[in-house]
């Protein structure tokens, strides 16, 4: 474990705040009071989220875990100077500590694809790491919310709750592949299409992240899309093609990392606020669902104490929306049973 000195006097200077605080600051310090461990932290994704997410006043304490470099990348959000306390813990052997008592484990451990790979060809070698760290979840934290960015995440969040299952702590309202980088692409390009700020841009993005599977529902955008069909599909197209877009960009060094450091704070920053009681922003993520005869299915969803308060379900689809609806939902089964059989 690193950064134990810089933690201590942290935590002293801490005691000497609350110790002059009224009652009602006192429960208002209360509340902001979660632990987030983030798994493969010191990676592409790992390092610009965990970042953003020290300026989460939520968060008290930020845990991280990974195979190499978490000394120096926990020594360096250390400086950063918001209230939130760091920690650090590297290797396996450290895995169980970091997601101890955490009240929310983001993990974005493993591999990225390169040029030419499909997201699924990921599949055997990050299925390991999700195995391990929902397993080490699931004897430590049996509570926490868990938010997997790792990929393929049509896959790999069904295997986890398999894994869950196996250890008798699965809850279906807890457990989230992380599919906000669909609806933030949707925004963006819907926005610059439409020359608008892409945070006045409210679209729906259901179905799964990779490829037909994710369903951007134009039909209900709001500002309406008012364009031709051939427009719609370029849009269409091009979000569900993204990733593809980053990948060749960055030319072998990797897939997208700051915009889904980004989605993924803005998800986390949602499943906090229900965890607090707030009311949250609508966010939609890939769950266990029975919307579909896909058996994990991404839709909007709002956030509460035990996780998932309420799926808003499909929106209302037009014809074509419908036809592509089918082929993603046979798409999905095929990779759940993938998931679901390797366990
Ligand atoms: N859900 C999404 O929208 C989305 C978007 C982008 C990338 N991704 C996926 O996120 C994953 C990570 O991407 P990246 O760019 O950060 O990769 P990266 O290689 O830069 O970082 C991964 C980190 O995980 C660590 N790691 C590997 N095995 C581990 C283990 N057993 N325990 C702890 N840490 C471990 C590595 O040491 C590394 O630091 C990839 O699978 C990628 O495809 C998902
Ligand atoms: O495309 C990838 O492999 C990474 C991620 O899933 C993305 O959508 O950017």
């Amino acid at each position: 474990m690193f950064g134990g000195q810089i933690r201590s006097s942290l935590l002293a200077s801490r005691h000497i705040c609350w110790a002059g605080l009224s009652p009602l600051a006192c429960r208002l310090q209360v509340r902001r009071n979660f632990k987030v461990s983030v798994v493969g932290a010191a990676g592409g994704i790992g390092q610009p989220l965990s970042l953003l997410l020290m300026y989460n006043s939520m968060i008290t304490e930020l845990v991280l875990h990974d195979l190499v470099n978490v000394k120096g990348v926990s020594a360096d959000l250390s400086h950063v100077s918001t209230a939130t306390d760091v920690k650090g813990f590297q290797g396996p052997e450290q895995l169980e500590k970091a997601v101890r008592g955490a009240d929310l484990v983001i993990i974005t451990a493993g591999m990225g694809r390169g040029p030419g790979m499909t997201r699924e060809q990921l599949f055997e070698i990050n299925a390991k790491i999700i195995i391990q760290t929902v397993n080490a979840i699931a004897k430590n934290s049996a509570h926490a919310l868990i938010a997997i960015v790792t990929n393929p995440i049509n896959t790999l969040v069904p295997m986890a709750a398999e894994v869950l299952k196996r250890n008798q702590v699965f809850d279906p309202n807890r457990l989230f592949g992380v599919t906000t980088l669909d609806c933030v692409r949707a925004e963006r390009f819907i926005g610059n299409y439409f020359n608008i700020d892409p945070k006045e841009v409210k679209v729906p993005v259901i179905g799964g992240h990779s490829g037909i599977t994710i369903m951007p529902i134009l039909s209900q955008c709001k500002p309406a899309v008012n364009a031709d069909e051939e427009c719609i599909a370029a849009l269409v197209q091009r979000i569900q093609m993204a990733g593809d877009e980053i990948v060749l960009a960055k030319e072998g060094k990797g897939s997208a990392t700051l915009s889904i450091a980004y989605a993924t704070n803005r998800f986390a920053d949602a499943l906090l606020k229900g965890l607090k009681g707030d009311k949250t922003p609508i966010e939609s993520a890939y769950v266990q669902s029975d919307l579909t005869e896909a058996c994990f299915f991404a839709t909007p969803l709002s956030f509460g104490p035990k996780g998932i308060e309420e799926n808003h379900g499909i929106p209302e689809l037009n014809d074509v929306e419908k036809l592509a609806l089918e082929s993603a939902v046979s798409d999905l089964k095929k990779s759940i049973e993938k998931g679901i059989s390797y366990v």
